[in-house]
């Protein structure tokens, strides 16, 4: 009996956020394990259509390096990264395309409609949805020690956001599914981080959160302690001092330029977690890392 008097409680407690949250845009990354274990990929959908169903709009901006990499590797293909980006020649170009979207993306878009959501996938080029230039990427030269332009090939960085597109489908009840892939002015495509896509889609929406799906529990101190929110004027400080490194400094970075864009709320939370997006949205303790302006 007890046990399901507690499974009212949970619904009880969500409340409060099912209202708050009535109508608003979350944006979610979708990447990692979330998108290869079978049962994660239940859990997501399922956890999706629930958000729509209950009144909230999400939209989906997904990833898919791995599965990039594997079909490279199947061609005899090898890539490098640089700062974390992909060095993507004209025949890589061709591949990031082809399996982000289309395998990739359908994939998402067939679970969702498979669990009996209305999800439809999107590139950057559908409706001039990203416009994308060049990444120009500089590092420190390690023998002159003054700065050098690295070519990255058809890496690209967001121009801007067209959100006509999206706004049509929200109003349609569909839910888009993103692939973080972008068009040039002279129509040429562009390859980005998908973390970087989502933090702009974020920002053009307004949405009230943007949350990114990885494989951590979240920003962890020198200690390795989950630290539950972050202040964005913290963010440089953490870097600076070797606290955030590696593949979390772009998600971090990210998540502050979504919040000095108007979202309200940026998370990093466990993709590996069943049914991780509701658990952040819909309880009081919420899981992961939220960053944001706390102060002031
Ligand atoms: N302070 C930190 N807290 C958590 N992860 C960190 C931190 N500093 C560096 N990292 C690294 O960042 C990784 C997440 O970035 P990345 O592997 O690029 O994620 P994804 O594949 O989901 O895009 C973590 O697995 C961890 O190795
Ligand atoms: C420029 C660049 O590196 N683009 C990424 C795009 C996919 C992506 O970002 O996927 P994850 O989120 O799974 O890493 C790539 O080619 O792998």
């Amino acid at each position: 009996m007890q046990e399901i008097i507690n499974k009212a409680k949970v619904l009880v407690e969500a409340l409060p956020y099912i209202q708050r949250f009535n109508n608003k845009t979350i944006v979610i990354k979708y990447g990692g394990n979330a998108m290869v274990e079978e049962h994660l990929k239940e859990s997501f959908a399922n956890d999706i259509i629930l958000l729509k169903l209950i009144g909230l709009n999400p939209v989906i901006v997904h990833g898919g390096g791995p599965q990039i990499g594997k079909v490279l590797k199947e061609m005899g293909r090898e890539t490098d990264f640089v700062q974390g980006m992909r060095v993507t020649d004209h025949e890589t170009m061709n591949v990031v395309e082809m399996v982000l979207g289309g395998k990739v993306n359908k994939e998402i878009v067939g679970n969702i409609n498979h669990f009996g959501g209305k999800a439809v996938g999107l590139s950057g080029k559908d409706g001039n949805l990203i416009t994308a230039r060049k990444l120009e990427m500089k590092r420190i030269n390690p023998d002159t020690l003054t700065p050098e332009i690295i070519d990255v090939g058809m890496v690209g960085e967001v121009a801007s956001i067209n959100p006509a597109v999206l706004t049509a489908l929200e109003e349609s009840s569909f839910i888009p599914v993103i692939a973080p892939v972008g068009v040039g002015v002279n129509g040429e495509t562009y390859n980005i981080n998908a973390d970087l896509v989502a933090g702009r889609v974020a920002g053009a929406l307004h949405a009230e959160k943007l949350i990114l799906l990885t494989d951590i529990e979240g920003v962890k101190d020198k200690q390795g302690e989950l630290i539950s929110t972050i202040d964005i004027d913290e963010v440089p400080g953490l870097i600076d001092d070797g606290t955030i490194g590696g593949g979390m400094i772009p998600k971090v970075n990210c998540c502050v330029d979504a919040v000095m864009e108007g979202v309200k709320k940026a998370h990093i939370i466990d993709g590996r977690m069943e049914h991780a997006c509701l658990l952040e949205i819909f309880t009081d303790q919420g899981i992961g890392t939220a960053v944001a302006r706390f102060k002031r």
